[in-house]
């Protein structure tokens, strides 16, 4: 690993991505071995982002859009195709050794499944012992570790402690798991944590719980907490800040509150429209109410994606240029100056017909 200070290593910055980008090679076939055709899949394009302590940044976007792969690049499952990622503002690449193991123990992920994420046939005393133990917190003795154990139970509201700490996960509830899950996290003592849809395989009665969970964790530990999602209405009631990806590219971010109340992309403004909302039932059938409705089609191939920006084939609102020029981030005016809100569409240049 190597490391190159930046100008931002202060403040609450926690972790900054920059321009990172990820494409997979395609596996070619007899054929292609006697061209020089080499295709990949285009998955994620020159993201950028900064997670910052005591905040939430949800990443939104549907199926196939990028946002995994965001995920795992940032917490180095994936090896990146260019771009950088800095903790601290120190350039982090990975080779493995000390520098590496410290990056792995303070950006720690949550996956979707909590169950294929816990080993069956261990307890969960052993899922959070083994964490404590590889992050060097297990303690001086036996007492010390069962300390460690139950105050890692408590963080995330499973009390009291020895009720749980010999159950198998097959004994858990699904909400019950993702809680362990979210323990074996705390483990490592981190400051961010990258939560890959933690509850869209929980029941809807229960996701409220570990996201309210989540929430209280953020405020209490100071964490930086990255929430994937394609649920934008969720990411309202929970994030501070909400990005949204389309085929691989970054198209919107701003606070919450703006971007799910006021979207400026039209990608956005389909992704909200297709989300039920039962205060909007009343509109249903007023095109004028929802124009966007009309985009149909599919998102694109991600090994040939189309220039210029990729929504374009599915925009009502397209002008020739957005075929042709990749549109760049376009500051919008908010009536609070500590908020930033950008849209990056063409619509928004200057001087353009909206
Ligand atoms: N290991 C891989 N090899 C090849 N292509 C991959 C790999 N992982 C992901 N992809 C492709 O990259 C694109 C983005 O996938 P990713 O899983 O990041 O999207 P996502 O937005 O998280 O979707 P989902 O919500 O369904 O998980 C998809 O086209 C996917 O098929």
């Amino acid at each position: 690993m190597t490391a190159t200070k930046t100008e931002a290593a202060t403040g609450d910055v926690v972790l900054e991505a920059e321009n990172l980008t990820k494409h997979f090679p395609v596996r070619r076939g007899l054929r292609d071995l006697f061209t020089r055709d080499r295709k990949a899949v285009h998955a994620v394009d020159d993201i950028r982002l900064t997670l910052r302590r005591g905040r939430v940044t949800a990443l939104v976007g549907e199926s196939g859009s990028g946002k995994s792969t965001v995920a795992r690049l940032l917490a180095q499952l994936y090896s990146r195709t260019s771009g950088d990622i800095r903790l601290h503002g120190e350039s982090v690449t990975m080779h493995g050794g000390r520098r590496f193991r410290a990056y792995c123990r303070q950006v720690q992920m949550i996956f979707q499944d909590p169950f294929a994420s816990l080993n069956p046939v261990h307890t969960v005393r052993y899922h959070l012992t083994r964490s404590l133990r590889i992050h060097g917190r297990a303690g001086k003795n036996a007492a010390e570790l069962e300390q460690n154990l139950a105050d890692l139970l408590s963080k995330v509201q499973l009390t009291p402690p020895e009720r749980y700490l010999d159950k198998f996960p097959h004994e858990l509830s699904g909400g019950q798991r993702q809680r362990v899950s979210i323990a074996r996290a705390l483990g490592a003592d981190p400051e961010a944590l990258l939560a890959d849809e933690p509850v869209s395989m929980l029941d809807v009665s229960i996701r409220l719980g570990v996201l309210n969970l989540l929430r209280d964790l953020k405020e209490r530990l100071n964490l930086a907490i990255l929430y994937i999602t394609h649920d934008i209405a969720s990411a309202r009631y929970f994030a501070d800040e909400t990005l949204v990806m389309y085929a691989g590219r970054m198209v919107e971010g701003g606070d919450s509150e703006t971007v799910t109340q006021h979207p400026a992309h039209p990608y956005t403004r389909l992704l909200i429209e297709s989300a039920p909302d039962p205060d909007r039932l009343d509109r249903v059938g007023d095109p004028r109410e929802a124009p966007e409705d009309q985009a149909g089609g599919e998102p694109p191939s991600l090994i040939a994606p189309p220039t210029g920006c990729r929504f374009h084939p599915r925009c009502v609102h397209a002008m020739p240029k957005c075929s042709t020029d990749l549109p760049p981030r376009f500051e919008l005016p908010i009536a609070d100056a500590q908020q930033s809100h950008w849209a990056a569409c063409w619509l928004y240049e200057e001087g353009a017909a909206k």
